[in-house]
């Protein structure tokens, strides 16, 4: 039996690349496991292609990158999956299937991800809308829910394999304020749960009302608050 305490995620000397064009360079860092961490950076400035590069939707072309113990440069097309099953994926624009209930866009990911008993994917599909605060919501279709508790299936979703690290891209970007606060609420109650996360976002409020560790993404490097200071403020365009 191994008890690792290796960091969830862990990059050294990493190029982040969009097609042949060189977004981030000399990418170094750790996430450690339970950790909490903002991405931060203007439009443009490579956020997204750094969490794409990290769930394996860009290609790790050069350096190391190791993320829930799967090394992305050694990763083969059939093995993503296996990754993304470690990992909760929550993106700005829902992308629930909106002809089905919620408990059928959530069945849908645990069949994708191999539970093939019907009595236990409604056993965890119960567990992961209680812990969203959603469990009448069951039925409903997703246009019945508003912006902020459909936001709320796109995290029960991304929780249901237990995953090590949730990333997340803008997740309060279309949300008010409120609601944005309490979508931030959740994260950090799964995040106390163990859960590392690492989010990228525009929202300045929201880092100075839940404060933990940022990397910025600022001409084509990524700087990290736990090694050295930088101007957080422009940050946000
Ligand atoms: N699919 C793509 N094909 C080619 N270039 C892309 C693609 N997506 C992004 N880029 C380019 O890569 C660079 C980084 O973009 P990225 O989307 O990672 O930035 P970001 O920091 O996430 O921006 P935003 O805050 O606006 O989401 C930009 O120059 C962008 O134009």
């Amino acid at each position: 039996m191994s008890f690792s305490s290796s960091p969830v995620v862990s990059l050294r000397d990493v190029t982040i690349y969009q097609d042949v064009q060189t977004v981030l360079s000399n990418v170094n860092f750790d996430v450690e496991k339970g950790e909490f961490v903002y991405l931060v950076g203007r439009t443009g400035s490579g956020k997204s292609s750094l969490l794409k590069t990290l769930y394996a939707d860009l290609p790790l072309q050069t350096g190391n990158a190791a993320v829930a113990e799967f090394q992305l440069g050694k990763l083969r097309r059939k093995q993503v999956p296996f990754l993304r099953r470690k990992l909760g994926i929550i993106f700005q624009d829902f992308q629930l299937l909106f002809d089905r209930t919620v408990a059928e866009n959530l069945a849908f990911v645990l069949k994708a991800t191999g539970w093939s008993d019907k009595s236990k994917r409604k056993q965890r599909i119960s567990e992961v809308l209680m812990r969203v605060g959603l469990d009448a919501a069951a039925n409903k279709m997703p246009h019945q829910l508003s912006g902020g508790e459909q936001q709320r299936v796109v995290v029960a979703r991304a929780l249901l394999n237990e995953p090590v690290i949730l990333f997340a891209d803008e997740p309060t970007g279309n949300l008010d304020p409120a609601v944005a606060d309490g979508i931030m609420k959740l994260f950090q109650e799964i995040n106390n749960h163990g859960t590392a996360v690492l989010m990228a976002t525009h929202n300045y409020e929201i880092i100075q009302r839940y404060p933990q560790r940022v990397l910025k993404c600022e001409n084509g490097r990524v700087l990290d608050s736990k090694v050295e200071e930088f101007n957080l403020v422009n940050g946000y365009q």
